[in-house]
């Protein structure tokens, strides 16, 4: 198993890296890939942490080498926001990262698995997506927006709320990765009441938890942290599903559900990424209303990423 993470030496793909040296089956190849000279430092450094997954770093001029036979590529590249930015601020600058990333991926390992951390995600999912396609190597199937961070947020704040332990807590989170396009559906948490105040109150923080870090960190990036453990996580869905388990995983996709072109909802995993879109279930009243009320913004951030390549 190759996996490769572009954005190596950023703060998420540091924290991401570490845990993939960690977690990723023995036999593994990690490769680490960042413009900043400081990369092959960071792979040099997991690499006296004893497990059996060898690491190798790969500067600005290397992407190709990086890539070649990658089974996974995780993307953390490009700029993180600041207090007062929102996450579709972040386009100008990203767009043009992601757009040459995924050119490296039509070329050197187009049957990859590629999941999308670059924000915004609403956005940067549909560019993958038109690279391969005008490249004729597009399958929906193997292209996926990571909103782990969404999920892992809503079971921390509900078990916190509730008295119980994370690993009781399953959470439905649909949508996109911005704002109001972020929706739990706590309705769907089982074993779990919520009275109307404590929805009202929870779905807000959670669809602002990132703006929560962003103001935490006060000008010193987003969540990394989080983000890295997140990441590590879907990962390690993409993972097993290659290695034939069957695995079920929320991530923004381009697939069934006819809410929006791309939208999260529940997969399940395999050996060719997505093997079967399932349907993300029954919602109440409030959340089919912040449903229908997230689409616009969701369906104008999905554009502004396909012209960027159109
Ligand atoms: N999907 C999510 O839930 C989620 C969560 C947190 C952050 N993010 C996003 O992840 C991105 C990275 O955040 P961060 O905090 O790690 O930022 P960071 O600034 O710490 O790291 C970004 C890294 O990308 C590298 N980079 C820039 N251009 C590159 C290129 N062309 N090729 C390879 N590497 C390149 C930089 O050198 C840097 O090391 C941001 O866009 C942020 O908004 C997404
Ligand atoms: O909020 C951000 O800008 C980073 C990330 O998307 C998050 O949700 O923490």
């Amino acid at each position: 198993m190759k996996v490769a993470v572009l954005g190596a030496a950023g703060g998420i793909g540091q924290a991401l890296s570490l845990l993939l040296k960690t977690q990723l089956p023995a036999g593994s190849e990690l490769s680490l890939y960042d413009v900043a000279p400081v990369v092959p430092g960071v792979a040099v450094d997991l690499s006296h942490i004893p497990t059996d997954v060898t690491v190798k770093g790969y500067g600005a001029d290397a992407l190709g080498d990086a890539l070649t036979g990658c089974d996974i590529v995780i993307i953390p590249a490009g700029m993180p926001r600041k207090p007062g930015m929102d996450r579709a601020d972040l386009f100008a600058v990203n767009a043009g990262i992601i757009k040459t990333l995924a050119e490296g991926i039509v070329a050197n390992c187009p049957k990859a698995l590629v999941g999308v951390i670059t924000n915004p995600v609403n956005g940067t999912v549909p560019i993958v997506a038109e690279v391969f396609k005008k490249a004729g190597t597009y399958e929906a199937n193997r292209v996926f927006g990571v909103t782990t961070l969404d999920v892992i947020r809503s079971e921390t704040f509900i078990a916190e709320l509730k008295g119980l332990s994370t690993s009781d807590v399953k959470v439905p989170v649909i949508g996109g990765h911005s704002g109001t396009t972020i929706l739990p559906l706590l309705s769907q948490v089982e074993g779990v009441e919520f009275t109307q105040a404590e929805i009202d109150a929870l779905t807000p923080r959670i669809q602002n938890a990132g703006t929560e870090v962003v103001m935490a960190k006060a000008g010193g990036g987003s969540a990394t942290l989080s983000m890295g453990a997140a990441a590590a996580r879907f990962c390690m869905s993409l993972v097993k599903g290659l290695q034939g388990e069957d695995v079920i995983d929320y991530a923004y996709v381009e697939g069934n559900t006819g809410d929006a072109t791309y939208f999260a909802q529940p997969v399940r995993l395999g050996k060719n990424g997505v093997e079967e879109y399932l349907p993300y279930g029954e919602l109440s009243a409030y959340e089919e209303n912040a449903k229908n009320e997230m689409l616009a913004t969701l369906n104008a951030d999905i554009k502004e990423g396909a012209d960027f390549i159109a």
